[in-house]
Parts: structure tokens; C-alpha cells; sequence
């Protein structure tokens, strides 16, 4: 079974690209066949960090008949292939996003995890994203701005019929006055499956092009990102037959 995960943060500069490429990184090293679709909207050929530069074929120009998908297709030393999306909007907003991924998936075959990395903010291309995927991974930080719009990021993902599996609160700190991991849940109302401290090595890495999961694998920061991928590859989350949970921070914020 392949799981098509968007990884989605709601307000800029939290740590979701990172977060990608350190996941996507260190499920390969687990021995999963990962696929990362880099649909950040904004910027469709950085290449996730990765170091990938330069004009480079994407699946937008595979779905348009310009090129063949291999074209499209990029190993990272880690071993998980990374597809440049650049999807235009008009692509997202017209196409039926099964048709992206089968036709992601016709080459290879299988997949265990397809990551998408999700545009900032809260706008149509986020939405467009969120539906895309089947379940979605909230990465947000310990601060009330970005939890307010990790929230909202939420209620999207529960509007387009993805599930969330919970959150993962970036550049932790340990402060008296931080917000504890209980609060955060029940902010959220979500479980929160990984906590990744702040740490200068993973900037650093995001700056060499090289996750930090692989430039510096005992790092803080690198250990938190391979045991939130253990605790994802292990964990088979299903949506309940009886559908998706009632978000009681939602109904009390929004009044939904
Ligand atoms: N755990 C961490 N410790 C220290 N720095 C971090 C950590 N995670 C991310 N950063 C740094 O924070 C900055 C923003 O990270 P990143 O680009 O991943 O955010 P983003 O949410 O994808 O932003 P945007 O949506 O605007 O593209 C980068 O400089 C990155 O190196």
C-alpha cells in the first residue's frame, strides 16, 4: 500500500521542507521506497534543498506531453527519488490528483510513502495540495502564531477529506516558559507524534544541501527526524469507519 502523505504547515519558515527531506531521508534509510513530489508552488525548481539546481524537467512538463517522466525523476544519495513538480495551478485545480499519482506510480510500480511538500500559507495552492494527499502531517512550531495557523491548516486538510495523522513541533527549546507537548495536543487536538529540537546542525545541513540525517546522523536533530520515521513507517493509520475525529479545538475556535 502506498501512503501519499502531504506534509503541510500553514505559516511560512517552520521547518516543513526540512522536515520532508529529513523524513523522506531517513524513511530510505529504514529500507522504504520513498518518493518526495516537491509541490512548493512558489519556488517549483529549488529542488527541496537538495541541491538540485538549474532547469529541470518536472512533472508538470511530463502531464503536459513535453517529457518523459524518467526526464522528471531524480535519485538523492539517500535513495529516495525526488519528482520537481512545478505544477502549474491550473493542473491542481483541473486535474483529477489520482491521475498525478498513478501516473507517478505506472513507472514504479509501488511506492511506500509519496511526501508532498506542501506550499506556505493557507491559499488555493496549499488547498490544492491537502487534497492531493491522503493523509496529512501537520509540522508546526511551539509558538502561538504558527500553532494558530497550523489550526486552520487542520480544519483544510479535514475539509478536503484527508486524514491527519498529528503533528511534529519543529525547533523545540527547552524553556520553562515554552508551551508544553500537552498543550500543544489539546490546542490541536492531535496527537503529537514527533518533536524535533532546535538545532543548528540541521540548518547547517539545509544550507550544504545535505539533510541532516545524513550529514550529521547523531545529531539531536537528525535522531528526533529517524525516530518520527520509525514511528511512521511502524504505524498503520487507518481512518475510522465511523469517519473523521470531530476537532473539538476547531468547533471552539471556529465554531464549526
Ligand atoms: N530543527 C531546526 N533547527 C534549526 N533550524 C531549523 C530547524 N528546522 C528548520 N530550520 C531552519 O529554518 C528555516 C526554515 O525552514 P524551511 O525552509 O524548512 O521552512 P518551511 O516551513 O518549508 O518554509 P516555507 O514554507 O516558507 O518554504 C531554514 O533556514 C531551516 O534551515
Amino acid at each position: 500500500m502506498t501512503r501519499i502523505m502531504a506534509i503541510a504547515a500553514g505559516k511560512g519558515g517552520v521547518g516543513k521542507t526540512t522536515t520532508t527531506v529529513n523524513l523522506g531521508s531517513a524513511l530510505a534509510k529504514l529500507g522504504k521506497n520513498v518518493i518526495i513530489v516537491d509541490t512548493n508552488l512558489t519556488t517549483p525548481n529549488v529542488g527541496l534543498h537538495l541541491g538540485m539546481h538549474g532547469k529541470m524537467t518536472t512533472l508538470n512538463d511530463v502531464l503536459e506531453g513535453n517529457a518523459n517522466i524518467i526526464d522528471a525523476i531524480h535519485i538523492h544519495e539517500s535513495g529516495m527519488r525526488v519528482i520537481p513538480a512545478g505544477l502549474h495551478m491550473r493542473y491542481l485545480k483541473t486535474t483529477n490528483p489520482n491521475r498525478i499519482w498513478d501516473t507517478v506510480l505506472d513507472l514504479f510500480g509501488s511506492a511506500d510513502f509519496v511526501l508532498l511538500d506542501t506550499p506556505a500559507g493557507l491559499e488555493e495552492g496549499a488547498k490544492a495540495v491537502l487534497n492531493a494527499g491522503e493523509e496529512v502531517l501537520i509540522v508546526t512550531n511551539p509558538e502561538i502564531p504558527a500553532l494558530t495557523d497550523a489550526l486552520k491548516t487542520v480544519r483544510m486538510a479535514y475539509e478536503s477529506g484527508a486524514y491527519v495523522v498529528g503533528a511534529v513541533i519543529n525547533k523545540y527549546r527547552k524553556d520553562p516558559k515554552a508551551l508544553r507537548k500537552e498543550e500543544i495536543e489539546a490546542m490541536l487536538d492531535l496527537p503529537v507524534i514527533g518533536i524535533i529540537p532546535h538545532d543548528d546542525e540541521v540548518r547547517k545541513s539545509i544550507q550544504a544541501k545535505n539533510p541532516v540525517v545524513l550529514r550529521k546522523p547523531k545529531s539531536p536533530g537528525a535522531m528526533a527526524y529517524k525516530r518520527l520515521a520509525s514511528e511512521l513507517a511502524g504505524v498503520e493509520y487507518t481512518v475510522p469507519a465511523e469517519g473523521l475525529p470531530v476537532v473539538n479545538a476547531l468547533k471552539r475556535m471556529f465554531g464549526v
